[in-house]
């Protein structure tokens, strides 16, 4: 196999940075999702709240028993319980029909969203059928290929957008596989970053009342009608508890979404199969199978509400770590209430600025939160860890340059890598950072069966640098030269070769490489002094503490427990190495940030 450019990082880094500066919960987004829905802004609202007040409705007063049974006359009676039986069985068959005609248009619904699936599957396949035979030798093979993508891409937008529900966190998803699926794809189905559907509050009010058998009105005081976010599975309202007074942020459920979620579910895996069917090597199973997996848990608000809590409790012993995870109050399958914790947008670089809030700091503080996640023993793994779900709050209490405080929303999937993964690949982090080649080989093996054929693919994948620089040491700054070669990477006939491997990888491990990119990311939109060189230290420290404890573990294991000073020393000695190398680095880092000079890579 030839020496590959790696697509993945890079094209991930980019996705993110777009990600977080324009669409999915960009400010732009909600502008556009609540005029669409004709609704004021979350930023109209800002300016002067548009708060819905719950009253409680008066209840129908019952007829005093005493007013039916004062008219006895006995020969109105017969016509008066006919027309009784007239009304009551005119009654059973309207709620009868209605019930059927319900069933009606239930089926209805399923047969016509099923045969837009199909349709669109069934005209895709046969226009890439036709495409791919043509000669790829001949000269305009690339640019019939590429007009192709462009008219299935389309095809499949209009069919996600006429389906909604999960079709449209299917399509968002999609959209953010940049590093897999060819760019006609990806643009395409950027719209459906700002397509968040807003459920109405009546809506609202009927699911609260339907799941709590109560009305909104006894438990909030105060319930803002027009959310504070929308996204594809769930809308954010704010609101005030009756007993308490406190200010909280109420997460509901689109209440269509169980309506349609298991059979959405089952058309998506239908959609995958059929085309591993007519194109093998294009085998996307996997991510109808991670959709199956965790959708139901991210539906889950109750789980929602225990993975907040675990990650609160594990970061509350994370000293390092400026952390807030909103409380949960109180949890039902489909309504979450937590108290309610505000800040902005990790690149909402005017804020920072304004609040003497050091760029670099928020970065590193970001990198060491989820680099906690991916390499500390037994931490919670949040898997969704997008721009929208991080805010940054000032902290006067805290002295600069620590003045901040970095608050993560959205605990619906979290996983808990097992320790064996976290070490292998924290091990295959030292082998890249020492260019060790041999060592990265073999780690690779350990982690995730990478056979020799494909280590160069998944070394740039996992690294976002080209192999051959990734041979060298990757502490070489990215020339122009490097970054064309990853751009067009993926043209080179390396889509399926990729496709292959992250479908043979563990699906823990993307989504670590998923959190990885996104600390990574996060320093570009961030323009940091020091360049995103300082959060791949920060991604080093974690990897030799994780080494260390394991050398340590090891020794507790051996008969040489307690350790002479001599084995002892040993281990201690390669851990503080590194630890001195990457402070010596970080130094130097910061030495080039105060003198102005560019930032590294
Ligand atoms: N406790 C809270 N306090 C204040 N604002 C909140 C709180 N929880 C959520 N929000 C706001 O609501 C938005 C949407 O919340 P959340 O990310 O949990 O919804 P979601 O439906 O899971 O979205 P997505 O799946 O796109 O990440 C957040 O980006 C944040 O702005």
């Amino acid at each position: 196999m030839s020496v590959p450019a790696s697509p993945l990082l890079p094209r991930l880094l980019r996705r993110t940075t777009t990600v977080l500066s324009t669409p999915s919960s960009s400010t732009a987004a909600w502008r556009a999702c609540f005029r669409r829905a004709g609704e004021t802004t979350h930023f109209q609202q800002r300016a002067g709240y548009a708060t819905q007040r719950v009253h409680t409705k008066p209840q129908s007063q019952p007829l005093p028993r005493s007013t039916v049974k004062a008219t006895p006359r006995p020969r109105k009676r017969s016509k008066v319980r006919s027309r009784i039986l007239l009304l009551a069985g005119g009654g059973a068959v309207t709620a009868g029909v209605l019930a059927v005609s319900e069933d009606a248009r239930h089926a209805g619904v399923a047969v016509q969203r099923s045969a837009r699936v199909a349709r669109t599957l069934a005209v895709n396949i046969n226009d890439y059928r036709v495409t791919l035979n043509n000669d790829p030798a001949q000269d305009d093979y690339q640019t019939l290929l590429k007009a192709c993508h462009k008219r299935c891409a389309e095809r499949t937008l209009v069919t996600l957008e006429k389906n909604g529900s999960i079709f449209i966190k299917l399509g968002q998803h999609l959209s953010s596989l940049n590093y897999l699926l060819p760019t006609e794809w990806c643009e395409t189905f950027i719209p459906l970053q700002d397509k968040c559907p807003v459920s109405s509050f009546e809506s609202v009010e009927e699911l609260v009342l339907k799941d709590t058998g109560q009305p909104l009105s006894d438990f909030f005081s105060e319930f803002e009608s027009v959310p504070i976010g929308a996204a594809s599975l769930a809308q954010v309202h704010r609101a005030t508890v009756k007993e308490t007074g406190e200010r909280v942020a109420v997460k509901v459920q689109h209440p269509a979404l169980d309506e349609w979620a298991p059979l959405d579910l089952a058309l998506t895996s239908f959609a995958f199969d059929t085309i591993k069917k007519w194109f093998p090597e294009y085998d996307m199973t996997w991510l109808a199978e991670e959709m199956q997996t965790s959708l139901p848990q991210e539906l889950d608000f109750n789980r929602e509400a225990e993975n907040a809590m675990r990650a609160k409790e594990y970061f509350a012993n994370v000293k390092s770590a400026p952390l807030i995870i909103p409380t949960v109050i109180w949890a039902k399958r489909r309504i979450l209430v937590m108290e309610y914790v505000t800040g902005h947008r990790p690149d909402d670089l005017a804020y920072l600025d304004a609040n003497h809030i050091d760029r670099d700091e928020v970065s590193a503080a970001l990198a060491r939160i989820f680099n906690e996640m991916i390499f500390g023993a037994n931490a919670p793994l949040h898997c969704d860890p997008h721009g929208g779900n991080i805010a940054v709050r000032h902290n006067p209490n805290r002295r600069s340059p620590s003045n901040f405080d970095i608050i993560l929303y959205d605990h619906g999937l979290y996983r808990s890598p097992d320790i064996g993964i976290r070490r292998s690949y924290a091990k295959l982090w030292l082998a890249v950072i020492n260019g060790d080649e041999k060592g990265m080989r073999q780690y690779a093996k350990d982690l995730a069966g990478i056979s020799d054929e494909y280590f160069p693919l998944f070394a740039s994948a996992i690294t976002g640098r080209d192999f051959s620089v990734v041979r060298q040491g990757i502490d070489v700054p990215k020339s122009e030269e490097e970054k064309e070669t990853i751009t067009n990477a993926l043209g080179d006939g390396m889509l399926a070769d990729l496709v292959k491997l992250l479908g043979s990888v563990p699906r823990v491990l993307l989504l670590i490489l998923k959190t990885n990119d996104l600390t990574r990311s996060l320093d570009e939109s961030l323009h940091t002094r020091q360049g995103p060189v300082r959060s791949f230290l920060i991604l080093a420290r974690y990897a030799s503490r994780t080494v260390y404890e394991e050398q340590m573990e090891n020794l507790q294991g051996s008969i040489f427990w307690p350790p002479t000073l001599f084995t002892f020393l040993g281990a201690w000695k390669d851990y503080m190495k590194v630890r001195l190398q990457l402070r010596f680095y970080e130094s130097w880092l910061a030495l080039r940030g105060r003198l102005g000079l560019a930032p590294v890579m």
